[in-house]
C-alpha cells in the first residue's frame, strides 16, 4: 500500500449538482505523486465538473476533496499556488506575444520580472515554442496553442498539474508532440491528472486511470489491469452485407467469451481472435471482412455501459 503522504489528492463521496441535476454523483477516487490519473468517459460523464472542483474553481456540492491535505474550501489560494490548471479551451490573449502570456501569468503568481523570464525561457524551450517567442498568438497552430497554453500552467512550477481534455481538437501529429512533453513532464516529477475520452491517450499516458459514465465510477485500476478485467486478450471484428448486424449475432452465439453488436459490425470477444474466426467459418459463416486486433479501453467501456465511448 502506498505511503498515505503519498497522496496529493483525495476525493470521496465527491458530488456536483446544478440545481437538480447531479453532474458528479458521489465519487472516490486517489491521486499518488507522481503518477499519471486520468478520468476517462464520454462527453457529459462528469469529467469537466470534477476537474473544476479539483481546480478549486468551482465549489464542491458535497462529499470531502482534500489537495495536499487541504480543503479548497478554505484553502483554495494556497491549493492553487501548488496546482497548474490547463482548461479543456485555450485562454490565451490573442494580442499579447507568446512570451507575453507567459510573463503576465508568472507576474500573476507573484514572480519577480527576473525570476519570470528566467522561468519563461525554459518553458519555451520544453513547449518547442522559444522561436515563436516574438510572434502573436493568435496565427499559432492549434498544437502550438495547447503547448503554450500547458507552459503557462506551469509557470509556478505546480506539483500537480491538471489537464482538461489536452488533446481534443488536434491532428495525430500535434496529439503525439504532446503527449511527448506530457511524458517529460511526469518525468520530471510533476503529477499529472487528466481529462480525455480518447481511449488511446489514456492507455498512452495513464498509470491509473478511472472510467466514469452519468456522474460515477464505473472501474478503476491501470490500462493493462482494466483490460484484463473487463475483456479478452483479442478481439474479432466481423462485418456484413446486411443492415442489421444482430441478425448474425445468434450465428456466432458460444464462440468466445461474449458478443457485441454495432450497428455496422459484430464484435467477438476471445482471448485468441483466429481460433475464433476458424470456428466462425467453420460454422459457414461468411462475413465480409473479419479483422483480429488486440483489446483496447474502448472494449472495457462497451462492456461497462453497453455503449461506445466517441459516437
Ligand atoms: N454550469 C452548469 N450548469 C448546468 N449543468 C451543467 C453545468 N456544467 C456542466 N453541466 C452538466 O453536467 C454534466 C456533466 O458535464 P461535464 O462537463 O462535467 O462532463 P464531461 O464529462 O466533462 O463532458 P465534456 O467532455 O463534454 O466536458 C453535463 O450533462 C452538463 O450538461
Amino acid at each position: 500500500m502506498p505511503d498515505t503522504d503519498d497522496i496529493l489528492l483525495s476525493a470521496r463521496g465527491l458530488t456536483k449538482t446544478f440545481g437538480e441535476f447531479t453532474a458528479v454523483d458521489g465519487i472516490d477516487f486517489a491521486v499518488r505523486r507522481g503518477e499519471c490519473f486520468g478520468f476517462l468517459g464520454p462527453n457529459g460523464a462528469g469529467k469537466s465538473s470534477t476537474m473544476r472542483m479539483v481546480g478549486c474553481v468551482s465549489p464542491v456540492t458535497g462529499g470531502e476533496l482534500r489537495l495536499f491535505g487541504l480543503d479548497p474550501a478554505t484553502d483554495g489560494p494556497a491549493i492553487r499556488a501548488r496546482l497548474g490548471n490547463c482548461p479543456q479551451r485555450d485562454t490565451l490573449d490573442e494580442e499579447l506575444s507568446v512570451e507575453e502570456n507567459l510573463w503576465i501569468y508568472g507576474r500573476y503568481f507573484g514572480l519577480s520580472r527576473k525570476e519570470v523570464k528566467e522561468r519563461a525561457a525554459e518553458l519555451l524551450d520544453f513547449a518547442q515554442l522559444t522561436e515563436r517567442a516574438k510572434d502573436k498568438v493568435e496565427p499559432l497552430s492549434g498544437g502550438m496553442k495547447r503547448r503554450l497554453t500547458i507552459a503557462r500552467s506551469l509557470i509556478n512550477a505546480p506539483e500537480i498539474l491538471l489537464l482538461d481534455e489536452p488533446t481534443t481538437g488536434l491532428d495525430p501529429q500535434a496529439r503525439h508532440v504532446l503527449w511527448d512533453r506530457l511524458f517529460r513532464l511526469k518525468r520530471s516529477g510533476v503529477t499529472l491528472v487528466l481529462t480525455t475520452h480518447y481511449m488511446d491517450e489514456a492507455e498512452q499516458l495513464c498509470d491509473r486511470l478511472v472510467v466514469m459514465d452519468h456522474g460515477r465510477i464505473v472501474a478503476e485500476g491501470s490500462p493493462r489491469q482494466l483490460i484484463d478485467d473487463y475483456s479478452t486478450r483479442e478481439v474479432l471484428e466481423l462485418r456484413f452485407d446486411a443492415e442489421d448486424h444482430g441478425a448474425y449475432a445468434d450465428k456466432v452465439a458460444g464462440i468466445g467469451e461474449r458478443v457485441e453488436v454495432l450497428p455496422d459490425r459484430l464484435l467477438l470477444y476471445a482471448d485468441n481472435g483466429d481460433e475464433a474466426s476458424a470456428q466462425v467459418h467453420a460454422r459457414g459463416v461468411e462475413p465480409l471482412s473479419s479483422l483480429v486486433r488486440r483489446s483496447t479501453l474502448e472494449d472495457v467501456f462497451l462492456h461497462l455501459t453497453g455503449r461506445t465511448l466517441v459516437d
